[in-house]
């Protein structure tokens, strides 16, 4: 099936929801809902097949949730490989189910290697090129790589992107306390590591823009740096930050607004904890209760961020 442009079709679909919320599918086993994992215990046991079957109960419930509200999910592969095949399988169910309900979807796994190992990562994320060996249509819609092995192990994903029309966010400057360790480290010519990839991201995009102006190479950029931004987004005016660090990490819609081109667009703010576990602050029991808790969440999500891009010219629907 032909596919526009990765960053056209999130454009659009950002559009069609008014909100720029990515919600995290980080399933964690002690955290699902107790009538889940009750069910899960009954038809398979505690053990990894039930585990599975729980995440993706879990997952399709939160997507049930969220679907009229986002138009971006974003699982993260580690706590899917935690179960073995068991967790990919619930990976790739979620990955499909979430797309027949009309959601893009943004695999977490960060990869990066040499350029042979780089071109197996793209072709098990988008689509094998071995067709007769593989009937597997599983792709995602887009992924997060790692730029730290160099520019060589970032263009097989580039090429990749490209011929399926597909997405990727590079890691740029992370989310976490002691990003700045590697990333904040002054080179020689006078930028930091991180700008430095902001800088060869940037390079890169203008060969990959959509019609909306914006390329589907984008950014990780995390939002509990949020002076940091304004300088990542001069950089790249032209790629799409996927911003974490929202919600559980601390961020709040004050701290995102410089991810934002002045047109409103330019950036998807990743939540995961705080809305999928929403349901456990209100000591939600049942199928119903959790997943209006969930709504709930997401809404508030989506009402703080457009507030902030309000109150600073840059809110657009
Ligand atoms: O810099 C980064 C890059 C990725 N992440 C991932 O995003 C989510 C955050 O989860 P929360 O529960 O919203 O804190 C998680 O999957 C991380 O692996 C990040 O946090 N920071």
């Amino acid at each position: 099936m032909f596919k526009h442009n990765f960053a056209d079709r999130l454009n659009k679909a950002v559009a069609q929801k008014k909100s720029h919320s990515v919600i995290g599918l980080d399933p964690v086993i002690s955290r699902i809902p107790n009538f889940i994992r009750e069910e899960a215990k009954k038809n398979y046991g505690e053990n990894p097949k039930g585990a599975g079957f729980a995440f993706t109960q879990f997952n399709k419930l939160v997507i049930d949730a969220i679907k009229d509200h986002v138009a971006v999910i974003k699982p993260q592969l580690a706590y899917y490989e935690v179960f073995g095949e068991h967790g990919i399988h619930a990976f790739w169910e979620t990955v499909n189910y979430a797309q027949q309900m009309g959601l893009l979807v943004i695999a977490d796994a960060k990869r990066g290697d040499i350029d042979s190992t780089a071109t197996a990562y793209a072709n098990a994320f988008f689509g094998s090129e071995c067709e007769q060996w593989n009937e597997n249509e599983n792709a995602v819609d887009s992924l997060t790589i790692n730029p730290y092995l160099g520019r060589d192990s970032l263009e097989p994903f580039f090429d990749a992107s490209k011929k399926r029309n597909s997405g990727l966010f590079v890691l740029v400057k992370t989310s976490n306390p002691y990003s700045g360790d590697f990333q904040n480290q002054k080179l020689t010519e006078g930028i930091t590591l991180a700008e430095k990839v902001g800088v060869l991201i940037n390079k890169f995009s203008s060969e990959h823009l959509g019609e909306s102006g914006y390329s589907s190479i984008g950014a990780v950029v995390g939002a509990t740096y949020p002076e940091d931004m304004k300088i990542y987004r001069k950089l790249m005016p032209k790629s799409i930050f996927l911003v974490p660090g929202y919600g559980a990490q601390g961020a709040t819609g004050k701290d995102i607004v410089n991810a934002f081109n002045e047109d409103g667009y330019g950036a998807l703010i990743s939540a995961s904890r705080s809305i999928i576990y929403s349901f456990e602050l209100v000591n939600a029991q049942d199928h119903t209760s959790v997943k209006n808790a969930i709504t709930q969440a997401t809404i508030e999500m989506n009402n703080d961020i457009n507030l902030a891009l309000k109150n600073e010219n840059k809110f657009i629907w």
